[in-house]
């Protein structure tokens, strides 16, 4: 049956691989968007201050099942945040004790509230090497910081200067690059043997840098990494749609209220939680690969991160389009919704 004329299909309940849920009343607020669809999310460490020990983690795991809606049936998968400082022991206990999944890398200043990332990468070493013997994913903010590179080239060279390298001197650690955003990204995922895999988020599949910046600036359409022209964009929808098990939803969801992200200098995220399925859905039916929805959202994650998928399904129906906020209220002020600037004709029933 051409995807046209598939109008309803069901699909293990999804997770999302990368998603900031922020604390405190954000936390309350945007909880519920992921939790309404998600099963799990790998929770990102970049608070202020950062989630850097394990005792740290457990606390703000507690934190997120308080806020969770009553009945709601989600599971946070927490990180820690890697500093200089990290304790390869704190980091192997915090495993062993089931309360992280995997640890976040931020290179320092790459992006919101990572000044507390790592500088310099020999520093890390002993706890990369740590987290490689006990196969404990790293997830990677991939983007250098130099600032005479230019800022649509950080994650290319990203790549060759770090990553290669790491890679090389580490090949047993398990790394997943987070947000790809180029086809050098999935051009190096690809190649790779094994050990590597990539999230991809909702708005990196649907919006190029004209989305930005042509007409007019557009801060909804900001984060990090920088969306790039369109041949990057279009190469991100073939990996994801492909089936390959090593590229899997992270929606990379980064609430800033309408007051952060509408200033001179605005915060760097888009908020994608509260109809991220649905625009998968269209993406994915755009390229007649609605069959491989499934893989992208709910079977590859797991596999990487050696879990089962979950039991449970959702069913996406097509029909009008459907109605969405265009803003989500929080005790921190308004969140806008990502708009892709199409009609969304999926809702899960
Ligand atoms: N993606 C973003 O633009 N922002 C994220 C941080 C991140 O994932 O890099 C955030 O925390 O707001
Ligand atoms: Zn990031
Ligand atoms: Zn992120």
């Amino acid at each position: 049956m051409p995807d046209r004329q598939i109008t309803e299909l069901t699909l293990r309940r999804p997770d999302d691989w990368h998603l900031h849920l922020r604390d405190g009343a954000m936390l309350e607020a945007v909880l519920p968007e992921t939790a309404r669809h998600f099963a799990r999310a790998i929770v990102m460490p970049n608070l202020v201050p950062p989630v850097v020990t394990g005792a740290q983690a457990m606390a703000y795991r507690d934190r997120i099942m308080a806020a969770l809606p009553a009945g709601a049936d989600f599971t946070p998968l927490m990180t820690l945040y890697l500093t200089e400082d990290t304790d390869p022991d704190d980091v192997t206990a915090a495993h062993a004790a089931g309360i992280i999944t995997a640890v976040k890398l931020y290179p320092a200043g790459a992006t919101t509230n990572s000044a507390s990332g790592v500088r310099d990468f020999d520093k890390v070493r002993p706890v990369l090497d740590r987290m490689a013997e006990i196969g404990l994913p790293l997830c990677v903010h991939g983007e250098v910081t130099d600032p005479s590179i230019d800022i649509f080239d950080r994650e290319a060279v990203f790549i060759d200067k770090i990553l290669r390298p790491m890679r090389k001197k580490n090949p047993d650690l398990r790394i997943v690059m987070e947000h790809v955003t180029t086809q050098n990204a999935v051009d190096y995922v690809r190649d790779a043997a094994r050990n590597l895999a990539a999230t991809i988020t909702t708005h990196h599949l649907i919006i190029n840098r004209n989305h930005i910046l042509a007409g007019g600036i557009r801060p909804h359409f900001y984060c990090l990494p920088v969306a790039k022209r369109e041949t990057h964009r279009v190469a991100l929808v073939q990996a994801a749609v492909s089936g390959d098990k090593r590229f899997f939803l992270g929606t990379d969801s980064a609430p800033h209220t309408e007051a952060g992200k509408l200033q001179a200098c605005g915060c760097a995220g888009i908020f994608t939680a509260t109809n991220t399925m649905s625009c998968l859905a269209e993406v994915f039916e755009a390229a007649g690969a609605l069959r491989q929805l499934e893989a992208f959202t709910s079977l590859n994650g797991p596999a990487f991160y050696r879990m089962e998928p979950n039991a449970d399904t959702i069913t996406l129906t097509r029909g009008d389009p459907v109605a969405y906020p265009a803003r989500i209220d929080t005790g921190e002020g308004p969140v806008t919704v990502f708009d892709p600037g199409f009609p969304l004709h999926w809702r899960v029933t």
